[in-house]
Order: C-alpha cells, then structure tokens, then sequence
C-alpha cells in the first residue's frame, strides 16, 4: 500500500482474506437433490463483519459449513465452487508442509498463455464471465478457480496455490491462496478450529461435559501454540477474563455444566481465540441466549474482533443484530444471496422486495402494534434456478420473474457496491430493459456452469 491513500482509502482497498466463488453446495438424498447453496459469492476482509441473513432455510449455515469443510455426505460442494483463503503465512506453512498438493501458478503462467487457452483448449468461457476485458489480463489463478484446471494440467488434489514467489523455498513466497473446497486429511484438520474457527448457536455442540472448561482451552492451546503446563493454564486464565469470565482463576477448573448459556459461549469465545484465529465463523451465536445476555456477547464480539482485526461472518435471521454487529451484509434466500450493501446503505435503503419485507417484520419497525411478516415460507431449491425463487411470495413479481433468473446487478450508478438479484434493478432503467439486462447476464452464467458441469448430477 502506498504512503499516499488516505486511511479510508486503505481499508477500503485491504485484500479480501476470503473469496467466496460461486459456492454449490448440494445435498444428494434419495428422494431429492437439495440445492441448498446456489451460487453463492462474497468476501470478507480482515478487521471487517460480514453479516449473512435470511429466514430459516436460506443457506446461512449451510454456507458457513462449507467454509468450514463440515459438509458430510450426502451433502457435497459442486464442481466449479471456489473458497480461497489469501493469509499469507498460512499459504507458506501449507506450501512448506503439503509440497505435492502446492502448485506455482507463476510458472504455470509462462508456460499457458490464457489467450491460447480461450482460444484452442476447449474453454468455452469467455474473459468477460470472469470480469476481465481482455484474455491476455485472465489470470491463470482465476481459470484454475472457475474450474478449468485440468486444461493447464493443474493436479486436482492441489490445495496451495502460490501466484508470487517460488514453491522451492515456502519463506519466499509474497502472494497465493489455499483453495478450501480442495482439503482434505490433515491439511483439513489444521485449517478447522485453527486458522478458522466457528461458534455455533448451541455451546454444548464445542464443549466436552467430561472435561473442565481449562482443559478443553488448554487443549487448543497446545494444539495451535504448543502451550503446555502452567504456562498455558495461565493463558487460559488469561483467556477466560479477555472473554468477561469474572473469577476466571477458579473456574478454569470448573465443567460447563457449571456455567450459565451465556458464559458457556463465552467460554466457546475464549476456545476459539486459544487457536489465534485470523477468520470466525459465528453461526448465530446469540440466538439461544436471553435478550440481555445477547447483546453482552454482540459486544464481546465486536471487542475482540476489533482488538485482534478478525475476519468475521456473523449469520443470524435477525435484522436488528445485523445492524448492530456489520460492516458488509449479504441477504440470503432458498440458497442464494439476493441483495449485499454496505450496512448502512442497506438499511436506509434496501432495495430487494425481500429485504424490505424483512425489514418490515423487525419488532418496532411498525406504526401499529401488528407486526408484518412475509407470507409463505423458503422453498427447497431441488434444480437450478431459472426464475425467481422469491417471486411467489413477492408483493412485486410481475410477468417475467418466473422466466427469467435475476442476476446481481447494481441497484444505481452511484452505489456500484450495493447490488441486487431482482429484475425491478438497475432502477434508473426501464423494466424492459432491466429484464434484457438480465437475460443478457443470463445466458453468460449458463455457458460457463455447463462447462463446469455443477448443474447436473
Ligand atoms: N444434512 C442435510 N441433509 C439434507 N438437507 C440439508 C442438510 N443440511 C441442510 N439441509 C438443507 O439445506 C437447506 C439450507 O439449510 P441451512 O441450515 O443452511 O439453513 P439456514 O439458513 O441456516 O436456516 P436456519 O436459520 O434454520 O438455521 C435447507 O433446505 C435444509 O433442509
Ligand atoms: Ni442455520
């Protein structure tokens, strides 16, 4: 970064530390393949809250599992999903450790020429489906992640993928990234719970009722930062009252069947920091717990995200924890994110029919004493959408939201971060031509998901 940018010109322009590429995460069950993530994109940068909201069903947890690497069978991320996580130090320790599963994009790069490979290998993308202008500004890194490895021989156990400096010598590398939907084993094991780490909703799903709170957090320390014996029960001690455990030195020793909702998912907090996280998952963190005691955790969070510049995704079906909690938010529904602004501007205006009905049904949001809510329910996505999943409950719908896939698309020119998978946007369009725009976008999604084969199993 140079000295120059100002620093809001600075945050605004951190990398990503997670990019989320067309996400496909399907459930194949006898009856029924569920489509329960349906081309879902997103990032999250360091020191930022990315909230992810929607009613029960959308995909939220889904979602986070993904990222996680905790999708069992029959459940399966598809062909041509993407996760990369850009930390450089993790990306040298994989390199370092997993040498067979890295490969050096760099030189990749001088030995395939994307404008060749556009051309003659049989890839029927085109640079635009990528967001690039031309071929020759296609990074190889970007066709590897749309699914086109094979074409530039890239071994598809590859995990680590290096874009700046040499695989020979780990400490050298400058840029890559680890591509999640590709681990497995012991690389798996060592991203969960360390680099990533996830609070759930229920405490009990991270904690052992047989062993002392202490333990369980002595045991992540040991694991992540090699702490063991009284140095690391002082760390989680430490620990234990950076979370807001009052008297932690004794209750280090205690089960948490001895402590209270709300500090057994403080505890979970303080298990999850012992693995000195860079990205935290919260999976609806607080929606067990009792008013009160929710908003003491929602400030915790807030505290030691800001303190240690975490990553968070923060998924909750409450609009009103949303605007207390996130930077960026992306609104989910029946599998797919349908609107993503800045939290302010989503919340002054929101712009997809789905997150006005949302907002609408938040308690104290009304004139009358009624509360609003939207009629129907999250459909079961069982084949990829070529209509408006949301159109059978939507106050707007008109003729073509049933034929016609609503793709993202910014909701006007001076909000190019605010976007909308609805056919009433860009607003200051007409209809016909907003629809146009659609199908246009359309067809260039249906081209390069057949190649990826992602769509029909
Ligand atoms: N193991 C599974 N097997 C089959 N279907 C599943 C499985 N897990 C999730 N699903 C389906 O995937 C869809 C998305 O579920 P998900 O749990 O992500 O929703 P959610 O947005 O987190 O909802 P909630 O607010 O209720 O937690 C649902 O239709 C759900 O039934
Ligand atoms: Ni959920």
């Amino acid at each position: 970064m140079s000295l120059e940018t100002s620093p809001d010109e600075a945050a605004s322009e951190t990398e990503p530390i997670i990019e989320v590429r067309n996400l496909q995460t399907a459930f194949f069950t006898d009856k029924e393949t569920i489509r329960a993530v349906d081309d879902v994109s997103f990032d999250i940068r360091p020191g930022e809250t990315v909230g992810i909201v929607g009613e029960s069903g959308s995909g939220k947890s889904v979602t986070a599992r993904s990222i996680m690497g905790l999708v069992d069978s029959p459940g399966r991320i598809l062909e041509g999903s993407s996760i990369r996580f850009s930390h450089l130090e993790t990306v040298r320790e994989y390199a370092e450790r997993f040498p067979d599963r890295t490969v050096d994009l760099e030189s990749l790069d001088a030995q395939y020429d994307p404008v060749d490979l556009f051309g003659r290998r049989g890839v029927d993308v085109t640079p635009a489906d990528l967001g690039y202008e031309r071929a020759a500004d296609v990074p190889l890194a970007d066709l590897v992640t749309a699914g086109y490895g094979d074409e530039v021989g890239v071994d598809p156990n590859a995990c680590v993928f290096v874009t700046d400096g040499s695989t020979d010598s780990p400490s050298e590398i400058r840029d890559g990234f680890v591509e999640l939907t590709r681990l497995s084993g012991e690389s798996q094991r060592l991203m969960r719970g360390g680099r990533i780490a996830m609070v759930f909703q229920d405490p009990l799903t991270s904690l052992n009722p047989v062993y002392t709170v202490g333990n369980q957090i002595k045991e992540a320390l040991r694991l992540h930062q090699g702490l063991r014996g009284e140095e690391a029960t002082q760390e989680a001690i430490q620990l234990l009252e950076d979370v807001g455990i009052p008297d932690a030195r004794r209750r280090v020793d205690e089960y948490p069947h001895q402590f209270s909702g709300g500090m057994r998912q403080r505890a979970v907090i303080a298990m999850a920091l012992a693995c000195e996280p860079e990205v935290l998952i919260c999976d609806e963190p607080t929606t067990a717990l009792d008013v009160t005691i929710q908003a003491q955790i929602l400030d915790l969070l807030t505290e030691i995200q800001e303190e240690r510049d975490l990553a968070t995704m923060f998924i909750t079906h409450d609009m009103g924890v949303i605007a207390e909690i996130s930077d960026r938010v992306n609104v989910m529904y029946a599998g797919e994110v349908v609107e993503r602004a800045d939290v302010e501007d989503l919340f002054a205006n929101p712009k997809h029919p789905y997150t006005q009905g949302l907002l609408q049904s938040i308690p104290g949001q009304q004139d009358g004493d009624r509360l609003q809510t939207i009629e129907g329910n999250v459909p079961t996505p069982n084949e990829p959408a070529t209509y408006c999943r949301f159109a059978p409950r939507c106050p707007k719908a008109f003729g073509e939201c049933d034929a016609v896939h609503p793709e993202h698309v910014p909701v006007d020119d001076d909000a190019p971060d605010h976007t909308a998978a609805c056919l009433l946007y860009p607003e200051q369009q007409s209809k016909t031509a907003a629809v146009a725009e659609h199908r246009r976008r359309n067809e260039n999604q249906t081209q390069s998901q057949n190649r990826s084969g992602g769509s029909s199993e």
